[in-house]
């Protein structure tokens, strides 16, 4: 593994629900290093959303530190956890979660103007982004005029548009045939690599399993370990491994 861009460590994460506690992760453990493909697999209810909500900063763990690019997220406060994930975080949702009144362009453009970059300068690098995920002709269009692919397209635009190290994609392809799916991973995959970035993936995609430098498995809220695929390393923590 080379520089560390993330790091859990035994990480807890109890939703109450009634008299009941569901401990949707348990212990979880492990680091990935900056410009790794990490894919996160397991069955449905492993605990794959809630380990990428906590990784992002939507959500906070019950147990267990989590840094990402070297800040602690789980001492962070709200407002500095609002900044963290505008800078360093790029999210991608099985939903795409454009907004439906705002073209193409404009929704790539959101996360700019969160950071109040100037006009022409987000105008430059929404055009560049656009390209970049092959929809260049497609600006002007609102989200209703694109296919599922084109959607998911427009939102790792806009997952990128603040340059930031980290990518966190939930089910990216969760919504569209296999074929566009595996268009979407393939993108994923080169946008990884050209940018330098590192990217959490939860997914059921073999294809997409396949792509992965590392794959953790999640089964009941804990990672199993020696699964790893691939072998570029994100090692277990092994102080915190337990
Ligand atoms: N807000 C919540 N309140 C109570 N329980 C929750 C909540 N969110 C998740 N859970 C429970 O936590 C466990 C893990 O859920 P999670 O959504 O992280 O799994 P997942 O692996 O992402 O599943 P899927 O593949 O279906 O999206 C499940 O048992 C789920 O029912």
């Amino acid at each position: 593994m080379g520089e560390e861009l993330v790091r859990v460590e035994a990480v807890g994460r109890d939703y109450r629900s009634g008299d009941r506690v569901v401990h949707a992760l348990q212990e979880v453990s492990f680091s990935a290093g900056r410009g790794e493909l990490v894919a996160v697999r397991g069955r449905s209810g492993a605990g794959k959303t809630t380990l990428l909500n906590l990784i992002g900063g939507l959500d906070r763990p019950t147990s267990g530190r989590i840094q990402v690019a070297g800040l602690e997220m789980t001492s962070a406060g709200s407002r500095e956890l609002v900044e963290l994930r505008r800078s360093k975080i790029g999210f991608v949702f099985q939903s795409f979660g454009l907004i439906p009144i705002l073209s193409a362009a404009e929704n790539v453009g959101v996360p700019l103007r969160l950071v109040k970059r100037p006009r022409a300068e987000r105008e430059e690098r929404v055009a560049m982004l656009l390209e970049l995920v092959g929809l260049g002709a497609q600006a002007a269009q609102r989200p209703y005029e694109l296919s599922g692919g084109q959607q998911q397209r427009v939102a790792l635009a806009r997952a990128l548009a603040n340059d930031p190290p980290l990518l966190i994609a939930d089910e990216p392809t969760g919504q569209l045939d296999s074929e566009t799916g595996r268009e979407i991973m393939d993108l994923l995959r080169a946008l990884v690599r050209s940018q330098g970035m590192t990217a959490l993936v939860a997914t059921h995609d073999p294809s997409l399993i396949e792509l992965a430098d590392r794959v953790l498995t999640l089964r009941d809220g804990r990672l199993l370990a020696g699964e790893e695929a691939g072998g570029s390393g994100a090692a277990p923590v092994a102080a915190a491994a337990g």
